[in-house]
Order: structure tokens, then C-alpha cells, then sequence
């Protein structure tokens, strides 16, 4: 069974269509990367699947189990820590305990930082923040949009590892990104002209 379906899913934007009739299917244990050029639709698309987009596209998507979306723009509050933030992104996913957002955090390479308001963070480190998210998910279908931004080499294998074990572990992962993807697993391709090719 799919943790994702998307039927006929077309798309047209400022009088460009951006897509027409896609339809594909993401299994567990798939990792999916949406290729595309800059303005090709990656993130019209990604808003679409996730739920985000209800109006103004044709076609249907159908999700089955629970779903983690991590947009472009990092959902992190200056003003918290980066043990606030993560302590309320999860807060409606399970109970965490303290030790579990800290060991999360440390994931990400914000060991010290727990506590530092997040304003005082650098751009990489704050997308961290909202990355940490991952290392706490219990949601079998991650749709992820441009997750590499402003992480360092480093960070970026850490998290092609993560996507690797993920989808091992029976999850999968839709994710844009402009980077050729490192990682020692298979990856799909998902263009918006023609859908996955395995
Ligand atoms: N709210 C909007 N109203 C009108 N046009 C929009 C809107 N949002 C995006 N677009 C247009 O839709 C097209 C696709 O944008 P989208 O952000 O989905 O592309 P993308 O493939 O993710 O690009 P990038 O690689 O640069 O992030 C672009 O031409 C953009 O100008």
C-alpha cells in the first residue's frame, strides 16, 4: 500500500502550466527526490502533497499514515531556544521527554547550543533546529523541501544517512533538492514532466 498516491495532479501558475495529469505512487522504503529547474513547480508541487495547497490545482492526493512536512522557510521562533522550539514542535506527537529533545538536538550539532535564544544562532544552525524534528519522528512519510539548505557537507551526509535509515526502516522520503543526492540507497526520480522513474 502507498503512503502517498497523487492522481492526475495538474498545475498552472501566473498563466504557465507548471504540470499536467502527474500521477505517481511513494512507497515505504522509497527515497524520491523532485528534480526540476528553479521555477520549474518543485515546491507548488511539495505544498500540493503535503496537504498545504488546497485550491487551484486539479486532480487528487491521497496520503495513508501519518505525514512530517518540513517547508523552505525554517519554522523556528527567534525568540525560543532551540530546545523550546523542538519541545513545541513535537509537543502534539508524542511524550518526550527532556532528554530525548537534548539527544535530538545533539543529532544536529546544536550540543550547547540548547539553550541559546535562536536569534543568536547562525542560518545553518537554525535550519538545524527544525532538522532536529527528523531525528524524532515517529511519521512514516517525510515530505521535505529543500532540506539541505545552509547545511554544511557534514550535515548534509548526516541527514543522507538518516534518509537512507529511514527508508530501511520501512518509511519513505519525498524531498526537493538541487544537490545530487550521495547516499547509499536507491533514489527514485520524480520529474514533473514524467513522474518517478525508478
Ligand atoms: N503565489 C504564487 N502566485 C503566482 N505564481 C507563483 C506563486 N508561487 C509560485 N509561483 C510561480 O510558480 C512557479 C513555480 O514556483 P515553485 O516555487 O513551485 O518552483 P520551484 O521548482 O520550487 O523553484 P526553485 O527551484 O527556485 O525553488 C514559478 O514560476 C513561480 O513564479
Amino acid at each position: 500500500m502507498p503512503l502517498l498516491a497523487a492522481d492526475n495532479l495538474s498545475l498552472e501558475r501566473g498563466g504557465r502550466q507548471l504540470f499536467r495529469d502527474l500521477s505517481f505512487k511513494v512507497f515505504p522504503g522509497q527515497l524520491v527526490q523532485i528534480e526540476g529547474a528553479n521555477g520549474a513547480g518543485k515546491t507548488s508541487l511539495i505544498r500540493i502533497l503535503a496537504g498545504l495547497s488546497r485550491y487551484g490545482y486539479e486532480g487528487r492526493v491521497s496520503r495513508s499514515g501519518a505525514m512530517l512536512y518540513l517547508g523552505h522557510h525554517s519554522a523556528v521562533k527567534a525568540l525560543l531556544t532551540p530546545r523550546e522550539n523542538l519541545a513545541w514542535h513535537v509537543s502534539g506527537e508524542a511524550d518526550f521527554s527532556d532528554r530525548d529533545i537534548e539527544h535530538a538536538l545533539a543529532r544536529v550539532g546544536l550540543y550547547g547550543y540548547e539553550d541559546v535564544p535562536s536569534h543568536a544562532l547562525s542560518a545553518g544552525q537554525h535550519r538545524r533546529v527544525n532538522l532536529a524534528r527528523l531525528y524524532l519522528s515517529q511519521s512514516p512519510l517525510w515530505i521535505l523541501d529543500e532540506p539541505y539548505t545552509a547545511i554544511d557537507v557534514t550535515g548534509v551526509g548526516e541527514l543522507e544517512t538518516l534518509f537512507a535509515q529511514h527508508a530501511r526502516a520501512g518509511g519513505a522520503v519525498l524531498l526537493t533538492s538541487h544537490q545530487a543526492m550521495a547516499v547509499d540507497y536507491p533514489v527514485s526520480r520524480l520529474d514533473l514532466t514524467a513522474g518517478i522513474a525508478s
